[in-house]
């Protein structure tokens, strides 16, 4: 598939996250009713406070009032009280609705991902880096949290306290309300040019972290390389400079609120001079009761800090943005290899018949066809050998046979069954590979092989890793079969690796077996047992076996020699031999080193 960069998404990232809170809806609106609600609370407390200092407090009969109305006093003071711990209440409810809410939405995205990115197939995996695809399941997924659980919350939280105080204000005395919210526009506008200037900033700061995230997990990864050329100064130095560009990219992200930041602050300070001032004129020409200024000023951080907050917001909003598109990337990607709409069930073992059609191939990525007008035919429970230089297309062309990859042209089939007609899990099931690139997982020898049937017993193990040449070596290791070898198979040989991964393809019994330069680290003696071995299966199975020594071509039914992706010389041993080509020559030149 071709993964590209500037996806059209179906929905909204508003819409996706609302699609992911399946289940959780009615408890997150719950949750943001209860922000509301409990931001309408805060008017309580500079309610009463105003209403008992008119009563009790600052008005004429304030004293004959505490005296003869005490009851008053102590009623409202009681319904702060509660007012204040009930909203104290709804808010440890809150905020534990918003973390639930969000936990959910995590844990059932971070699972897509996980399943999305299993079922992709090989391009999706050669365009995109590991370091990068762990930064999506990670950070940027913590991005998408962080809105749920908090940016909404502070969203609904900023405008509800300023929307319910400003009616407040207003109902109190509108032109005080008035000559206070008259220079909230300017805010919005301030806000908006921050947005125009933080969302790139946002974009450029993900790239960043993705950037140094992959030099980490290459470095780990390859840290054999790293070591055996000495290159960890080298190594340092270059993650160093990743890790300053990202720090520098978050120091010039907050930089840029930092130009706006005094502008707000500013309008946000203005507030209690323009109260002190157009409150004090009001007070003294009698139109606002000292309680009623002392509601205003209780009040008045809650249209301040609204405004404070706002660039916070849009900050965390922005991160958001970016993050989301990444992960969101990766959400709605869909595998170009995948089962075809009429593909039918075939449980079934194959007969083993190969056969390439005219079959050409160019990567997607690549300039130039891979592989031109191949056309051979391999018979139930033959061997076939492909041999020639290196780059010529030999793995390119077995990765076609499990559909790794599609041709651009002509067909691929299995029992004259194209491959496409197969389901891709019955198509894998009945094909063993061993590739080039060994990786073991961290688990038991015994484990690695059976990793493809777990169903089978020690015994079983044991037979196959008779075939592979691998027993000898496994039984005498102190603990044998259940040796752990360490990630990447860390502790065996090159060759030993090797003998692993043929023993954990021969487990599944497949019916076709591909094995891509599998015994390239063996030694000539032990090479000659897996031949041995692999004519003597207990099941019927066609091979395809990429190799280079002649020790393996010549026991072949049939040698496919290529040559920059075409195929060349095709027949058995004796048939090149009479040819004296390429395979004529190439024989020459071993037989004086191996075959003697
Ligand atoms: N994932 C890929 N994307 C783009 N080009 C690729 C990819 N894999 C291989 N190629 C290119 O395709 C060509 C054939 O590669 P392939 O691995 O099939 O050769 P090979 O004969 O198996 O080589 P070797 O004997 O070294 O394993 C090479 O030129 C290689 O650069």
């Amino acid at each position: 598939m071709k993964v590209k960069k500037e996806t059209l998404f179906p929905k909204t990232k508003i819409q996706w996250l609302w699609e992911n809170m399946k289940g959780r809806r009615v408890l997150y609106v719950i949750g943001m009713l209860g922000t509301v609600v409990y931001n309408i609370l805060q008017l309580t407390v500079p309610y009463y406070s105003g209403r008992i200092v008119d009563l009790f407090l600052s008005g004429a009969d304030a004293w004959k009032n505490m005296r003869t109305n005490s009851g008053l006093f102590y009623h409202l003071l009681i319904l702060m009280i509660v007012f204040t711990v009930l909203r104290g209440v709804i808010v440890y409810g809150d905020c534990m609705i918003y973390e639930h809410v969000s936990q959910t939405v995590l844990y059932r995205v971070r699972n897509f991902l996980y399943d999305k990115i299993q079922r992709q197939d090989m391009t999706f995996y050669s365009t995109y880096r590991t370091g990068d695809l762990m930064t999506r399941v990670t950070g940027d997924l913590d991005a998408v949290r962080h809105m749920v659980a908090w940016v909404i919350r502070m969203v609904i939280e900023s405008f509800s306290l300023f929307g319910v105080v400003a009616i407040y204000f207003f109902y109190m005395n509108w032109k005080m309300a008035l000559s206070l919210l008259i220079i909230s526009p300017f805010v919005f506008f301030i806000i908006y040019l921050f947005k125009n200037k933080v969302a790139p900033m946002h974009a450029k700061l993900r790239e960043k972290l993705a950037q140094m995230n992959t030099y980490a997990q290459e470095n780990i990864s390859g840290n054999r390389v790293v070591k055996a050329f000495a290159r960890e100064a080298y190594e340092i130095e270059k993650f160093d400079r990743a890790n300053k560009d990202y720090a520098e990219t978050n120091k010039e992200t907050s930089m840029v609120w930092l130009k706006f930041f005094p502008y707000v602050e500013s309008i946000a300070n203005l507030m209690p001079v323009v109260m002190l001032a157009v409150g004090g004129v009001f007070l003294i020409r009698g139109e606002l009761t000292m309680g009623d200024y002392v509601a205003f000023s209780g009040l008045i951080w809650a249209i301040a800090n609204p405004m404070r907050q706002m660039g916070n917001i849009m900050n965390e909003f922005q991160r958001f943005s970016a993050a989301s598109k990444k992960v969101m990337e990766i959400y709605y990607s869909e595998p170009q290899i995948k089962d075809a709409l009429d593909a039918a069930a075939h449980p079934n073992r194959f007969d083993g018949k190969i056969e390439f059609r005219e079959v050409s191939f160019q990567y997607e990525d690549g300039d130039l066809p891979v592989l031109h007008d191949i056309s051979f035919t391999v018979k139930p429970g033959e061997t076939i050998a492909i041999m020639g230089e290196t780059g010529c297309g030999k793995t390119s062309l077995i990765n076609l046979i499990p559909r790794f990859y599609e041709p651009t042209k002509g067909e691929v089939r299995i029992d004259d069954i194209p491959v496409q007609n197969f389901r891709l899990s019955d198509l894998r099931k009945q094909i063993g590979l061993a590739t080039q690139d060994v990786l073991l997982y961290s688990d038991t020898i015994e484990g690695n092989i059976a990793y493809g049937d777990s169903s089978i017993d020690l015994e079983e193990v044991e037979k196959f890793a008779k075939y592979s040449a691998a027993s000898d070596f496994i039984s005498k290791m102190p603990e044998g079969y259940d040796t752990v070898v360490g990630e990447r198979g860390a502790g065996l040989s090159g060759g030993q690796k090797q003998r692993i991964s043929l023993a954990r393809a021969l487990a599944v019994r497949p019916s076709i077996l591909i094995l891509d330069d599998t015994t390239s680290a063996v030694d000539m003696e032990t090479e000659k047992q897996i031949q041995e071995a692999l004519r003597h299966l207990d099941f019927s199975c066609t091979k395809v076996i990429i190799a280079q020594r002649i020790s393996t071509t010549m026991m072949a039914d049939k040698i496919l020699v290529m040559q920059h992706g075409r195929i060349t010389e095709m027949g058995n041993h004796e048939e090149l031999m009479a040819k004296k080509g390429y395979y004529y020559e190439l024989v020459q030149l071993q037989t004086g080193e191996d075959l003697v």
